[in-house]
């Protein structure tokens, strides 16, 4: 990759001397560019190099069109080695070219754009069956690669220019910045290698020092919850702090190094004692504490192991770098020094990803090498909105950029004008917009004003961020507080779904097959303990209004749904009883996940008073493919002809057995999902607080009567990518182009 990317700085120089040549390539190919000077970008020999765009080409009238608006650096270093043709054709890259109009396509060639020393693009000479070009004019391409390739090859003898480095990996929340990288390495683990030391005094003030700048660490978040309002984290971190003095776990830990061992392995050594030992406890309450020395242990070892990391709350905002972002972490970073975020792993609906969407925060996964290749707190620009991160970038780079962000802004801002008008099509169909939360910042009051109300509220957010399950009344404030920021308006709360990718520290669940696994309500079930203290939690806090739905995750049949109601209708009784008066009964509702549960529509109406369908959840379902694994990410595709369909079919039954219906998932936040969504007649949507604007505006815009026709012929297409792309048309014939960015 850096021999590549040097390789290409190198030809940078190039351009200047082949800028007349390439003018008259560009209008030769009838190619839409409004670059004035490119190059060619050619490897030994006379083979050229094939790039991939990220989303930089669109298809045009004919033929391709390149998009260069965001005069953004557009090139995709796939391989190290050059692709064959016969490759590149397979590569799931270039499936935008497969399926332009001349679907016949023998071959093509690209090459990279540069512009300025910036690579803007892929220029793209095709040669299809449909011959594109004339034989004179590809003989004159031809000519032109070779003489280009010896221009090339001459300057790169030339001159040694610095490296560019350049990475890219799946966007998972939209958006551009710019700042230097934190990158906090590979997770650490409890297990330490059992080291023993001499100089005994030295290993104990490590630890001191480590565990001074924990309970800093400690306390710091405290403050910060505590002006978030989240004071039921509060009282957790401060109990945290006192477990590490010398009378508790703290003695421990120099009781261990006097014997002889370092500080990381007597770290170590007593925490997996403890853990081992209290979780052998039939008490609940001490087996919860394992969960506090677990967290404990953790963080002292981070700090013992990275003691750059001591404090690590950065003074400037900057790009967190890690290997995969979870979601306590996220939840944990101050909200104002966090403006991106780059992971080695994860998955596009992770929840570590719908947390960052959640926070607004771009957001790139799958960022392969990027823990080693030395960038900590280097300048980094990284472009969500095609998947780059770009590695201290040159002066007129970053020039560039800062336009492009307020640009970005100047957009944001206008969407954010129209947030206090009502979503309604041009035709007057009203879409009610809800949003999806489990952070309590991120719901603040104004946003919740621009809404209808809370449509999911994932509950296993705020038990994430606790040390053990959360009392009856530490929740009866939290949802209460939820409730009070919406005003009045509906708030959907699901109760816990935890498991698959959502663990608890202090639940641990160890499964071959987690998402098929123990989770969601089947955990509720089994665990009515839990489960009760939660429903009278929540029916606590929205006892006194008709505000509080209450949602089931993860059902697969009619049983499980029974048994949930007969959970509900104990705890709505025994607190009625508890309380002396009469309180308001919540709503129940289930969350359509399970592909079966599709067929069941009849039967499921009979039983609850709303659905909303996970989208999220139901893709990974109905397309069995594991929606955090980066290795099937190409297929997990919601927009899959066949998720269409479904979608179509269940709001067509839900209409017809009067079952209000709407939809949570990640779908339901995108332009192009919700003009499907939109036209299969879906008019509940609920979405993060970062799209709510963008998705008003648009439906602002659109016509619902129009998209009958455009939905009818995405049901034909054959892949996700199809629609994708028959859609993106559909916004660009009404100048909506850039909102799907
Ligand atoms: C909203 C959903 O739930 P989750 O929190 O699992 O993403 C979904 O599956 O679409």
């Amino acid at each position: 990759m850096l021999k590549m990317l040097r390789d290409i700085t190198q030809a940078v120089a190039a351009a200047q001397d082949l800028h007349s040549a390439l003018d008259m390539l560009v209008s030769r190919t009838k190619i839409a560019m409004t670059t004035q000077c490119c190059s060619i970008y050619l490897l030994e020999g006379e083979q050229l190099v094939l790039f991939a765009t990220d989303g930089l080409l669109h298809r045009a009238v004919g033929k391709v069109k390149m998009s260069l608006s965001e005069g953004l650096v557009g090139l995709v270093a796939e391989r190290e080695e050059p692709i064959n043709l016969a490759d590149a054709q397979l590569h799931p890259r270039f499936k935008l070219f497969e399926e332009a109009e001349e679907a016949s396509f023998r071959a093509f060639l690209a090459a990279p754009i540069i512009y300025q020393k910036r690579i803007l693009g892929v220029l793209v000479v095709q040669q299809a069956d449909t011959r594109l070009f004339s034989e004179g004019e590809e003989a004159f391409l031809m000519t032109l690669a070779a003489q280009l390739a010896m221009a090339i090859r001459n300057l790169r003898k030339k001159a040694e220019a610095p490296d560019l480095l350049y990475f890219t990996g799946t966007s998972v929340a939209n958006g551009i910045a710019m700042a230097h990288a934190l990158v906090i390495g590979g997770q650490i683990e409890l297990a330490q290698p059992e080291v023993k030391v001499t100089d005994i005094k030295a290993e104990v003030i490590r630890l001191n020092i480590a565990i001074e700048a924990c309970k800093d660490m400690l306390c710091s978040l405290s403050q910060r919850f505590e002006q978030e309002e989240d004071h039921e984290v509060v009282s957790i971190f401060s109990a945290l702090q006192s477990l590490l003095d010398n009378a508790s776990l703290g003695g421990e830990y120099i009781k261990e190094i006097s014997e002889g061992w370092s500080a990381v392995s007597a770290v170590s050594r007593v925490s997996l004692r403890y853990i081992e030992e209290f979780t052998q406890r039939k008490d609940l309450y001490l087996k919860e504490r394992a969960g506090d020395i677990r967290d404990l242990g953790l963080r002292v070892l981070r700090l013992l192991i990275e003691p750059e990391r001591m404090g690590f709350e950065p003074d400037v905002p900057v790009i967190l770098v890690t290997k995969e972002a979870d979601a306590t972490m996220l939840a944990e970073f101050p909200r104002h020094k966090l403006v991106g975020i780059v992971t080695e792993q994860g998955g596009v609906n992770s929840h570590a990803a719908i947390l960052a969407r959640a926070l607004g925060v771009p957001a790139i996964i799958g960022v392969e090498g990027v823990l080693t290749a030395g960038i900590d707190k280097k300048l980094l620009i990284i472009n969500a909105n095609r998947g780059q991160l770009l590695v201290s970038p040159a002066p007129t780079l970053i020039a560039e950029y800062r336009n492009l962000i307020s640009a970005e802004k100047a957009l944001q801002q206008r969407y954010a004008q129209e947030l206090n008008l009502p979503a309604e099509t041009l035709d007057g169909k009203r879409i009610h917009l809800y949003l999806n939360a489990g952070l309590l910042s991120s719901l603040e009051s104004e946003i919740a004003e621009g809404s209808d109300g809370v449509g999911l509220y994932r509950t296993e957010i705020p038990f994430m961020l606790h040390q053990r399950f959360p009392s009856e009344s530490e929740q009866v404030k939290v949802y209460r507080q939820v409730l009070e920021i919406a005003r009045g308006k509906p708030v959907v709360m699901r109760t816990l779904d935890v498991g698959g990718d959502k663990p608890l520290p202090y639940f641990p669940i160890n499964e071959e097959n987690p998402f098929l696994g123990w989770r969601g309500i089947r955990l509720s079930l089994d665990h009515p303990e839990l489960f009760l203290v939660q429903l009278r939690a929540m029916i606590q806090a929205g006892a006194d209004s008709d505000q509080l739905h209450i949602i089931f995750p993860m059902v697969s049949n009619l049983d499980e749904i029974d048994q949930a109601i007969t959970y509900l209708e104990q705890a709505y009784f025994e607190l009625k009883s508890d309380l002396g008066k009469d309180i308001v009964r919540p709503k129940i509702g289930i969350m359509i996940e399970v592909p079966a549960l599709l067929y069941q529509l009849a039967e499921v109406a009979k039983r609850v008073d709303f659905v909303s369908v996970g989208s999220n959840d139901l893709t990974q379902y109905m397309l069995a493919v594991d929606r955090n694994n980066p290795r099937v990410s190409t297929l997990y595709d919601c927009y899959h002809p066949g998720i269409l369909r479904a979608l179509k079919r269940a709001r067509f039954d839900c209409w017809q057995y009067h079952l209000p219906v709407s939809v949570c998932g990640e779908l339901a936040g995108e332009p192009i999902g919700v003009i499907l969504l939109v036209a299969m007649g879906y008019d509940q949507l609920s979405m993060n607080q970062g799209s709510l604007a963008r998705i008003n505006y648009l439906l602002r815009r659109v016509s619902h009567s129009d998209l009958s026709e455009l939905l009818e012929m995405t049901l034909t297409l054959s892949s996700g990518q199809e629609v994708r792309e028959l859609v993106r048309e559909y916004f660009e014939s009404r100048e909506l182009g850039a909102i799907v960015n």
